[in-house]
C-alpha cells in the first residue's frame, strides 16, 4: 500500500535546519496494524503527517497505491487524503464553528453519498461514541477527553482504507482508552490499514508490528528484525 524510499523532513532552526526524519525507508502492506514508538521529539508526528499526506515539505519518495506523492501537487495530495485516509490529531484539530455533528460529518461530504444516508451515518457514530447529546455542541463547550472522541469519530466515519492516529487515546480514561483499541481492531479486521503513535504498550499490544524511531532515524522494525538500521552522521 505505502513505500517511503529515503524520506527526509527538516525544519528551520535560526540560520541552521533540525531534521527530524532521516532516511526513512519503510513499506506498509494493506491490512498492517502498526505501532510507531519512540521517545518524545523522536520524529513519529513528523512521519505520520508525511503518511497522511498532510505536509509536503520532505524529500525523498512516497508510493501511496502505486501512486507518486512526491509528484503530486498540493491538490492532488489533498485529493488522495480525502478518499482514502482518516488522521486522528493529537491536538484534536476539530473545527471550531461546526458543531459535533458537523464535524463528524465532514469526511463524508467529500465522498458521493446521498444526504439521507450521510444523516444515517453521522447518527449511528453519534450513538456508537455515546455523544448524541453532544452533537450540537462546538468544540470548546467540550472537555478533552470528549473532543478527542469527537475527532476518533470523524476520522473513522467513512471506514478509510488507511487511519492515522497520534497518541488517539492520551486523554480518554482507560475504560474508553479500550474501546477505542477494540474499534480499531475491529476497523482492521475488516480492511483497514492502521498506523498509530503512542507510548502505551497496552495500545501496542493490539496492533501486529511496532517501528521504533530516535532522533529522526528508524531505529526498529519488528517486521525486519534482521534488518540492520545504521545512523549515518549526515
Ligand atoms: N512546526 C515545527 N517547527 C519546528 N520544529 C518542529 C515543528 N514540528 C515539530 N518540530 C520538531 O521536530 C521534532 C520532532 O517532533 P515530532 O512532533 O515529530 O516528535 P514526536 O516524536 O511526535 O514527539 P511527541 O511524542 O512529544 O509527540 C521535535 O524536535 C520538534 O521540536
Amino acid at each position: 500500500m505505502i513505500q517511503l524510499r529515503n524520506i527526509e523532513r527538516s525544519y528551520k532552526a535560526g540560520v541552521g535546519q533540525t531534521w527530524v526524519l532521516r532516511r526513512i525507508q519503510l513499506d506498509i502492506r494493506e491490512g498492517e496494524f502498526i505501532t510507531i514508538m519512540g521517545p518524545s521529539g523522536a520524529g513519529k508526528s513528523s512521519l505520520l503527517n508525511v503518511l497522511a499526506l498532510l505536509d509536503d515539505q520532505w524529500l525523498g519518495e512516497y508510493w501511496f497505491r502505486e501512486q507518486a506523492v512526491h509528484t503530486m501537487n498540493r491538490k492532488q495530495r489533498a485529493e488522495v487524503a480525502k478518499q482514502y485516509t482518516g488522521m486522528v490529531f493529537q491536538s484534536y484539530h476539530l473545527l471550531d464553528d461546526l458543531t459535533v455533528a458537523e464535524n463528524i460529518d465532514l469526511p463524508l461530504s467529500y465522498k458521493n453519498i446521498s444526504r439521507s444516508e450521510r444523516q444515517a451515518m453521522v447518527a449511528d457514530t453519534l450513538d456508537r461514541f455515546n455523544i448524541v447529546g453532544k452533537k450540537d455542541l462546538f468544540p470548546s463547550q467540550l472537555s478533552g477527553g470528549q473532543q478527542q472522541l469527537v475527532g476518533i469519530a470523524r476520522a473513522v466515519i467513512h471506514k478509510p482504507a488507511l487511519l492515522l492516529a497520534d497518541e488517539p487515546t492520551g486523554n480518554l480514561h482507560s475504560t474508553q482508552a479500550k474501546e477505542i483499541m477494540e474499534l480499531f481492531r475491529e476497523l482492521n479486521q475488516q480492511g483497514t490499514t492502521i498506523v498509530q503513535v503512542t507510548h502505551s504498550e497496552a495500545n501496542a499490544a493490539y496492533g501486529s508490528r511496532v517501528i521504533e524511531v530516535r532522533d529522526g532515524w528508524m531505529t526498529r522494525d519488528t517486521a525486519n528484525p534482521d534488518m540492520e538500521m545504521t545512523k549515518v552522521d549526515a
